[in-house]
Formats: structure tokens, C-alpha cells, sequence
């Protein structure tokens, strides 16, 4: 029996997690090992945490955690000793190792781009700067920024120039990608001080014509003169492959198509694919073929996962993800998004409920979940509705003006 007809998709990541991905989880400690002879550059367990009290979240420090869970977040950073911590540090990593997921992951925010685009009222562009720099400060290291698209076909982003312009110094701290969909879109980007950008082609012919007016195939000649000039500047170019699941016309993409796509935005340069679930249909179910079929012909490092929570479907769908050996993840704060194009898609997985699994299950992510909040109550009361993120509802009130 081939892999691909295995009916059980947790055998099938099994598999994978025991041997393609094995040498990048969180397994480098061996049985037994005590913290005085591990790894002295690990960084200390420590997080920040946040506590309940008189129903109004307040946030406390370092608070250092016993185990991963909600007990921890009341315990005073006296009640650890070293001893302690020594021991959680490895129970962390046997229970990652165990589980099949990495120790570190990689989040790029969507917010300020996919998030905004497909909103009705126009979000003013200091509001979008003001976002972007919320975020960065929560520890974000990549947020995507803008997209350098027609204003006729995404007037909510027609403040591409004036956004990237303010926000071009602030790349020490974090990358910040712009969608570019040719090479007019690549040339204002530069222009604007655009140091990463991102081309977006889909799995879908339907969708391909929908989005960007032209089919799949010279949507890829397209981004191949994007990619070359872009090499000619040391720029480096993300890829998506949107439809990785299915179409909101055609119904189920086959995975062999999705793979196509990728290898092609791979073969032209493109440092990361990022393979999106356009209408947020995926499960696991469909999810684990699909990276499999991709997988086989691009290296998993270079690969991240986009998917919208139409059907509340992306923390597993993230989850199965991981354990197949990815590690990059997209996300959208306050859970925004949605494409204007893709009618009836929810927005993107929240980026706070992203970073509160992956907080529990050990996952570092170097995202601060109490600034991340705030970034998401900022940008959800200029939009004048609640948060997308179960997490921000779970903990509200958390008011921006606490920043
Ligand atoms: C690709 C085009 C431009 C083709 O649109 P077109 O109408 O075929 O283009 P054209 O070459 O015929 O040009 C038409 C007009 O647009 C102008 N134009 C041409 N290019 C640009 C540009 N870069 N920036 C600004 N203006 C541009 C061009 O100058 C001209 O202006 P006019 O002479 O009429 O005044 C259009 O279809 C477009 O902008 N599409 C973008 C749609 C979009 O942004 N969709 C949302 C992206 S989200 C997504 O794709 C999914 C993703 C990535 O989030 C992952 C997922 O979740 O699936």
C-alpha cells in the first residue's frame, strides 16, 4: 500500500514526524539528561504569562512556568528553584519530542495586509502604521505589510506608498513583505522601500483569473520576471500558492496541482511557499495529502502554512502541520482577513490564538501574547467590532490604552 492510500492520516504523520522532520523537532536531548549537562546557550523557560483577577486581565512578568498550564500562571517566580526548571526544561522537550513538533516557530503576521484588504470601511493608513508597529513590538519578527495591488481591484490598500514609506525604517526589528502581483507592482514597492516582497499565484485556474486577471500559467511568467528582477536587487521573494485545498469555484484542488505550483514559485527563487487554505476548508484530512504531495518536491524548510478558520479548522489543521515538519506559520491578529476574491472565507487564524496553543504546548514563538492583544484590541475597536481571536474574547476586557 502507498503512502498516499493509507486511510489513517495520524499514521501518516507519524511517518513523517519519526523521519523526514526528525532531525529539525525539539529532540536534540537525550533520555535522562539533566539541565547541568544539556545545552548551556538554551534559553531559559521563562515566559510571560497572564493572570485573571476581578475579571480584568492584567498581565504579570516572567512568571516562570511549573508546567504548561493554568495553574502555572498564579505561581510566584520564588516557588521555582533551579532543580525545577531543570526538569521542565527537558519534560518540555520529551513531550515535544514525543508529540513531533519543533521548538521554535515562526509567525508571519498577515494582518495589516490580508486582514485589511477585504474589510468594507477603509482603514486609514495611520491606523495601519500604527498596527504594524503594535505588532512588531509584540516580538513579531515578519508582518506583512501591504500589497502593491491595483486600487481598482483592492481600494482598501490603495494607501500601499504612504504605508510602506512610514514603515520602512522599522525593518531592523522585522521583515516586512508586500504583495507584489507583476512587475509595475514590483517596481513601486522598491520604490516605496520595500526590502522583501511576496507573489501570490493560486492552484486554481478559476481563482487565478478571479484574483489577478490571467490564467495560472502566465501568472508564473509573471513571477518569474518579478523573481529576476527582484534577484538583480538582492531581494528576496516570498511565494503563495492560494486554493492549496479547494476553490470557492472549482471545489476540491487536487494535490498534485498544488505541488505544481509550488515547485514552480520554487524553481524561480522564492525563499519560502507559503501554501494557503484560500476558502479555510481544509481539515486534516485533506491538509496531510496535500503537504505530502508538496513535500515530495520542495524541502519542508521552505514551506509555511496560510490557512482562513471558515470552518474553525486551522489550529488542527496548524497542528497536523507542524508534526509533518513544517514550521512557519501565517496568521492574522484579532483573526482579520479574507480575500475580496474569495467570497464566503472567513479571515486568517487569529495570530493570539496561534500564540497561546503553541505557548501551551511549549512552542517558543518569541511573541509577547499580552502586547499581541492589545495590538488586536487596538485594530478591532477602529474596525468597531469584537475580536476574532477565541483567546482576546476568552480574556476581554483588555483595553489598548493599558499599552
Ligand atoms: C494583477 C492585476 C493588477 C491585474 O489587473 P488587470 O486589470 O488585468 O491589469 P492591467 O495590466 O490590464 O492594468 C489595469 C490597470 O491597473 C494598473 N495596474 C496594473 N498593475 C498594477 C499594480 N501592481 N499596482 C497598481 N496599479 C496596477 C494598470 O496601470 C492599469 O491602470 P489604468 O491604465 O487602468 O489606470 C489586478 O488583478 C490586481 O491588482 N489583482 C490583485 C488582487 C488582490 O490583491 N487580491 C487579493 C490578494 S490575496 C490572495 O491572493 C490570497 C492570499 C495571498 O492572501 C493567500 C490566500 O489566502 O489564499
Amino acid at each position: 500500500m502507498s503512502s498516499l492510500e493509507k486511510p489513517l492520516v495520524f499514521d501518516r504523520i507519524q511517518e513523517f514526524s519519526s523521519s523526514v522532520c526528525r532531525s529539525r523537532r525539539a529532540d536534540d536531548v537525550e533520555e535522562g539528561t539533566s539541565c547541568s549537562t544539556s545545552n548551556s546557550r538554551e534559553e531559559e523557560y521563562t515566559r510571560d504569562y497572564f493572570s485573571f483577577s476581578k475579571k480584568t486581565l492584567s498581565f504579570g512578568r516572567n512568571h516562570k512556568a511549573f508546567r504548561n498550564g493554568f495553574e502555572s500562571w498564579f505561581l510566584p517566580d520564588d516557588q521555582f528553584n533551579s532543580k525545577t526548571k531543570c526538569n521542565e526544561k527537558d519534560a518540555t522537550r520529551k513531550f515535544l519530542n514525543r508529540i513531533g513538533l519543533p521548538k521554535f516557530v515562526k509567525i508571519v503576521e498577515v494582518g495589516p495586509r490580508d486582514g485589511l484588504q477585504n474589510e468594507k470601511k477603509i482603514v486609514s493608513a495611520a491606523t495601519k502604521i500604527e498596527l504594524i508597529h503594535r505588532l512588531i513590538s509584540s516580538g513579531l519578527s515578519v508582518v506583512e505589510a501591504t500589497s502593491f495591488v491595483s486600487p481598482k481591484w483592492v481600494p482598501q490598500l490603495a494607501d500601499a506608498k504612504d504605508v510602506m514609506e512610514a514603515v520602512r525604517n522599522l525593518e531592523g526589528s522585522a521583515t516586512l513583505p508586500v504583495l507584489t502581483p507583476n512587475l509595475k507592482g514590483f517596481e513601486a514597492a522598491i520604490a516605496s522601500g520595500a526590502k522583501v516582497v511576496a507573489v501570490f499565484a493560486s492552484a486554481s485556474e478559476s481563482f487565478s483569473k478571479a484574483n489577478i486577471n490571467c490564467s495560472i500559467e502566465e501568472s508564473l511568467v509573471r513571477y518569474r520576471a518579478v523573481t529576476r528582477a527582484a534577484k538583480e536587487l538582492s531581494i528576496p521573494v516570498r511565494g503563495y500558492v492560494s486554493c492549496a485545498i479547494g476553490c470557492p469555484e472549482e471545489g476540491a484542488i487536487p494535490p498534485s496541482k498544488v505541488a505544481y505550483v509550488a515547485k514552480q514559485l520554487y524553481d524561480m527563487g522564492c525563499f519560502e511557499i507559503s501554501l494557503a487554505d484560500t476558502t479555510g476548508i481544509g481539515t486534516p484530512t485533506t491538509v496531510v495529502p496535500m503537504l505530502e504531495a508538496v513535500m515530495a518536491v520542495v524541502p519542508v524548510e521552505k514551506l509555511a502554512v496560510h490557512f482562513h478558520d471558515t470552518y474553525g479548522q486551522s489550529l488542527p489543521n496548524i497542528l497536523v502541520s507542524l508534526q509533518m515538519g513544517i514550521c512557519t506559520v501565517d496568521s492574522s491578529v484579532a483573526g482579520l482577513g479574507g480575500c475580496p476574491y474569495a467570497k464566503g472565507a472567513s479571515g486568517n487564524v487569529a495570530t493570539e490564538d496561534v500564540v497561546y496553543m503553541l505557548s501551551e504546548l511549549g512552542v517558543e514563538t518569541n511573541v509577547d501574547l499580552a502586547k499581541l492583544l492589545v495590538a488586536g484590541d487596538f485594530i478591532s475597536r477602529h474596525l468597531g467590532r469584537p475580536s476574532g481571536s477565541k483567546i482576546a474574547i476568552a480574556s476581554s476586557p483588555v483595553k489598548a490604552d493599558d499599552s
